[in-house]
């Protein structure tokens, strides 16, 4: 026999007793009535770190839920025991709809697309100026996953005490990305965090980067230690640090200024779900030209009705230049 209370399935419908009868019950109740929302901070073996109400909460997806992963970034809803004590296990019932997806595959030839930040308003693109050289291509794979999932793109140009930013800047300049760059002296000094909080300022914000590039020194900054509150314990609970996690994890600014989603690991982007068409929405000046291209047009091809276009003079050359730049970072070459 099924008991109604001890564990509760609000997928059940039946009638509950009413004793008291002072509360018409109906049998047609919505799912998950007494769900709690929250925000999925980080994601390690199947067990989800939910901020609910400034209380980090473990919980595991609901089977009802099926393939559907929820990630971090998430906004869902939980069931079950919200207290945050060790060794409770929530349930997340519900995956709300997402405002954004950042996805990746782990390779361009592999077809499954992972989600790996939901709910994203902006992708910074952290390179170091030098030690380790920029790779402009990489920087280019990171524009194209932004542009496709909707993020807005910022690059964080760091160690400017070892090179000046003038070179690449220059390679950007017709793409119009916002920047900031970043020294050891400013970051030091506080200067160098408070040009990069006005960029971040009410937005949830994913870093990108590869190894060495000095995005943990810029994010412990921007995030220090008295505001990491929320995930202090979910870092003794997901064991980070003492293990590697795949996982994206989501650290408060101060003063609920914003999110800062730090990725480890996210070496480039595997490209291979790109749709060349959600690509150039974030080319409005070039848009409106592809009216004449031949169907499914790459938009890097002989016909594309770009090149006419631009001979009209309807938009700037370098544009269409960069477009295709990006476009082609969709083939790898080696040292991707
Ligand atoms: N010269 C200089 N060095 C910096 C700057 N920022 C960080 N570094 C150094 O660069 C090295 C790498 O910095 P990290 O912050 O660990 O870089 P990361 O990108 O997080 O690298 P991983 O931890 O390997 O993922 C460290 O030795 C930092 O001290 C900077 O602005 N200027
Ligand atoms: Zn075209």
């Amino acid at each position: 026999m099924r008991r109604y209370g001890k564990n509760p399935d609000e997928d059940d419908i039946r009638v509950r007793p009413n004793r008291k009868g002072n509360r018409p019950r109906t049998n047609i109740r919505p799912k998950h009535e007494d769900a709690a929302d929250g925000m999925v901070l980080t994601v390690d073996r199947g067990r989800l770190t939910v901020l609910i109400d400034d209380v980090p909460v473990i919980a595991m997806k609901a089977r009802e839920l099926g393939r559907k992963a929820a990630v971090v970034g998430d906004q869902v809803s939980v069931v079950g025991d919200l207290s945050g004590k060790k060794d409770t296990l929530a349930r997340i019932v519900r995956i709300g709809e997402r405002s954004s997806v950042l996805r990746r595959t782990a390779d361009d030839d592999d077809p499954y697309e992972r989600v790996v930040v939901a709910n994203a308003d902006q992708l910074a693109i952290v390179t170091a100026l030098a030690d380790p050289e920029p790779r402009p291509r990489m920087i280019d794979r990171c524009l194209v996953a932004a542009y496709d999932s909707g993020l807005d793109p910022l690059l964080v140009l760091t160690k400017s005490d070892l090179d000046p930013p003038d070179k690449l800047l220059e390679l950007y300049g017709a793409l119009g990305v916002p920047y900031v760059v970043t020294s050891r002296d400013e970051l030091e000094s506080g200067a160098a965090v408070a040009r990069v909080r006005e960029q971040l300022d009410g937005k949830i914000t994913v870093f990108v980067g590869h190894s060495g590039v000095g995005k943990t020194t810029l994010v412990n900054a921007l995030v220090p230690k008295g505001s990491r509150r929320t995930t202090g314990h979910v870092n003794a609970v997901t064991g980070r640090g003492r293990h590697t996690t795949t996982s994206a994890l989501a650290l408060p600014l101060p003063d609920d200024s914003g999110w800062v989603i730090d990725t480890p690991g996210v070496r480039s982007f595997g490209l291979h779900y790109v749709d060349p068409s959600r690509v150039i929405h974030a080319f409005p000046d070039l848009e409106p030209g592809t009216a004449n291209c031949p169907r499914a047009c790459s938009h890097d091809e002989q016909d594309c009705a770009l090149d006419e276009w631009v001979a009209q003079g309807h938009a700037d050359p370098a544009r269409l230049y960069s477009l295709r730049r990006l476009l082609a970072t969709r083939e790898r070459r080696e040292g991707d």
